[in-house]
């Protein structure tokens, strides 16, 4: 079978872009399951975090679905719905669209570069909750904010959110970012146990200074990534929350991968998030892909590059040169 896809990133969180429209795919979703787990393996294959599935909508400019490395899928990807709002976007020939996720039909639209000339997007991370119940975790009251999880770890708090797909923050110290304690942490919630059942992203956040941090995900389903979107974007909430930033400012968000823009907004009792960030198309390819009972096997047969991350890599020194000084 011949699949067009789209290699693209957000802050170098990577991913395949396969737009179902117009296509005879006739994907389902053990085929999208089993194409993310064998194009997502770095070792055998094209390799990246996960992929996004554009499908057409009833409701909205373009329906999005996003699967994990290994198989998942998830309620929502912050920086791969960047890439696939830029997707949409340009195949639409417009510079704003909305597009539907499976908990909500969500903004994207073009924005100013966030540096030098980047192609950069804003997009809507919602809906927001900090309801136990919506991650889901397992404890007897209704949200932990700010607060210890004895089962986890004596000496962090944690605040547990999801924007929608499940986020556990915690604001720790370079020497903690620097300890084993994500990795051992991370593991634990995200193989079987009684607090997660559906696992969670983990995030460390540093303050840095007003209006910068710096976010390291340990994402469900895939493992450390360089940026994790949503990550991003509940970490900025939770700085507000904690008084170290403002509502309504973009805050400046580093990760491994570079850096974006998150503002965090309140409406009554109603939190949305704008993600800025860049929406960088590395190639163009068509693969040839055989499902046969051992596996999957892809075979690219053509292939090219944009050339657009020459110039991400300016943003990337950029960031790295900054986090030097902390
Ligand atoms: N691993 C996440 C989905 C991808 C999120 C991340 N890549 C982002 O940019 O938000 C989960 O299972 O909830």
């Amino acid at each position: 079978m011949l699949i067009d896809l789209i290699k693209c990133h957000g802050s170098n969180n990577d991913f395949l872009l396969i737009d179902e429209t117009d296509r005879n795919y006739k994907f389902d979703d053990f085929k999208r399951r089993d194409l993310a787990l064998a194009l997502c393996d770095r070792e055998s294959s094209l390799g990246a975090d996960g992929i996004l599935f554009i499908r057409p909508s009833r409701v909205a400019d373009a329906q999005y679905r996003i699967f994990n490395s290994d198989g998942t899928e998830a309620s929502m990807c912050g920086n791969g719905l960047r890439c696939a709002g830029r997707y949409v976007c340009e195949k639409l020939g417009v510079d704003e669209a909305v597009i539907e996720t499976m908990k909500a039909n969500l903004k994207v639209k073009k924005h100013e570069a966030i540096f030098s000339d980047i192609p950069t997007y804003q997009v809507e991370i919602s809906p927001v909750t900090f309801e136990l119940k919506d991650l889901p975790l397992k404890l007897d009251q209704e949200t932990l904010i700010q607060e210890k999880i004895p089962q986890l770890s004596e000496e962090l708090t944690f605040t547990a959110l999801a924007v929608p797909n499940p986020h556990l923050t915690t604001v720790v110290s370079k020497e903690q970012l620097e300890s084993d304690l994500q990795t051992e942490l991370s593991e634990k919630v995200n193989n079987p146990n009684d607090l997660f059942p559906d696992g969670v992203n983990v995030s460390f956040i540093r303050l840095l200074e007003k209006g910068s941090i710096f976010v390291k995900t340990y994402e469900r389903g895939v493992g450390y990534t360089n940026a994790c979107g949503t990550a991003m974007s509940a970490s900025t909430l939770v700085t507000c929350l904690m008084g170290e930033n403002e509502l309504d400012q973009p805050i400046n968000v580093y990760n491994n991968g570079g850096m974006v823009q998150c503002a965090v907004h309140k409406e009554g009792e109603t939190y949305t998030i704008d993600l800025i960030g860049n929406a960088t198309f590395v190639y163009a390819a068509q693969i040839d892909v055989n499902f046969t009972k051992e596996g999957i096997l892809a075979e690219i047969l053509e292939q090219e590059e944009f050339n657009e991350d020459t110039l991400y890599s300016r943003l990337q020194e950029h960031a790295k040169k900054y986090l030097s000084q902390f």
